[in-house]
């Protein structure tokens, strides 16, 4: 499934004027509030009609004001999953799943055992919304929203409304859609650590434009966006495979830039694992470091050293085939004479690793 978007559209003041592609998986549509995001989302639901636009879903064209076609939303199949759920209030949490079904061609689609199997939602079948905790209540909105069978799945900051404890509950279920049903998805959030990981491509808009589209990877660790996703959260994700549970209670991971061993991540051996590291947790070195607590440390290239307004600077590196970022100063980048094609040595902390940051693939 491939996605493309092409939007002009205007509120008053506000001008949306946005073109992305998006392949298969999980696309990630980030950007501050008001940059945006809810109005591309309506547009390819179907609930905003912009003012000039063209949006292909699978090859099927559902909207094309040139040619004056606009698809009506229910034409579209599309799940919707908004931030609040929008269960039916006086429906079991079993009958809120086959109004979704209702609306599905006659035998197509995944089966509501598998659904509610993949969500963890086979104790609540019975029980009504009301008594449902906010966790618990997405998982069946959407639910309910892929059993109506759609070919696009649109999520509108659907861990917004909970707190920490339930978006980690609900991570997990997420990232399982995405690797075991393949459902594309496009995914509004303003949290970097939720695009870091679910998604597999970034749009990043800013003020109705797009910043910068493509691979999770590349976005989150050039160092010109570091800026805007805030330089606290910059970070680039890592895939890793984990290798074996060691006695000490760490696991081990192997990357191509070295081995990395995390407090215990409770997954099979073959596994492969996202990470997610922040910028700020990266010392570089230019010579192995020995003598020295930490146990990560990767070999890589400096590729890009980009100085910030004041004193600090980001240093992109390629470590075996993915990107790296780090935070520094710019003097250390001086004296350590950094620039691209250098060979250096990243030196991560395992404790910065944080276990709510470790994924699935995806
Ligand atoms: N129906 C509307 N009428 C007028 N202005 C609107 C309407 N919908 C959105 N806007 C304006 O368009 C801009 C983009 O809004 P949008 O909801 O798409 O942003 P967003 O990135 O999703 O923000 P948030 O993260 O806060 O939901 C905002 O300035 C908003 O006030």
């Amino acid at each position: 499934m491939t996605l493309e978007v092409a939007l002009s559209h205007r509120f008053g003041g506000f001008a949306l004027e946005v073109d992305f592609t998006a392949p298969p998986g999980v696309t990630a549509l980030f950007g501050r509030s008001g940059s945006g995001k809810s109005t591309v989302v309506n547009a390819v639901a179907g609930l905003l009609r912009p003012e000039r636009g063209r949006i292909v879903v699978d090859g099927e064209v559902v909207l094309d004001s040139g040619a004056g076609r606009m698809l009506p939303a229910h034409r579209r199949r599309m799940g919707y999953v908004f931030q609040d759920g929008r269960l039916f209030p006086h429906l079991t949490v079993r009958q809120n799943l086959l109004y979704g079904r209702w609306f599905a061609p006659k035998g197509a689609g995944v089966p509501l055992d598998r659904i509610v199997d993949l969500l963890g939602i086979g104790t609540l079948l019975e029980r009504r919304p009301g008594g449902l905790s906010g966790g618990e209540k997405q998982r069946v909105a959407i639910g309910r929203a892929i059993l109506s069978n759609p070919r696009l799945l649109l999520m509108d900051e659907p861990l917004a409304a909970l707190d920490e404890a339930r978006k980690a509950e609900i991570l997990p279920y997420l990232e399982r859609l995405r690797d075991e049903l393949s459902l594309p998805i496009l995914y509004v959030s303003h949290s970097v650590a939720e695009v870091a990981r679910l998604a597999t491509t970034v749009v990043l808009l800013e003020a109705g434009r797009v910043v910068t589209a493509g691979a999770v990877g590349d976005v989150l660790a050039d160092p010109a966006i570091a800026p805007v996703m805030g330089l606290r959260e910059a970070g680039a994700v890592l895939t890793a495979r984990l290798v074996a549970q060691e006695e000490d209670g760490l696991t081990r991971l192997d990357h191509a830039g070295g081995a990395i061993f995390l407090p215990r991540v409770m997954a099979p051996a073959g596994t492969e694992i996202r990470l997610r590291i922040l910028a700020r947790d990266v010392m570089l070195a230019v010579e192995r470091p020995s003598g020295i607590s930490a146990l990560n440390i990767l070999a890589g290239v400096v590729e890009e050293v980009r100085a910030g307004d004041g004193p600090g600077a980001m240093v992109r590196l390629r470590v075996g085939d993915e990107a790296l970022l780090a935070r520094i100063t710019q003097r250390s980048a001086r004296m350590l004479d950094l620039a691209p094609g250098r060979a250096v040595f990243a030196v991560l902390k395992a404790v910065s690793v944080a276990q709510g940051d470790v994924g699935g693939r995806g």
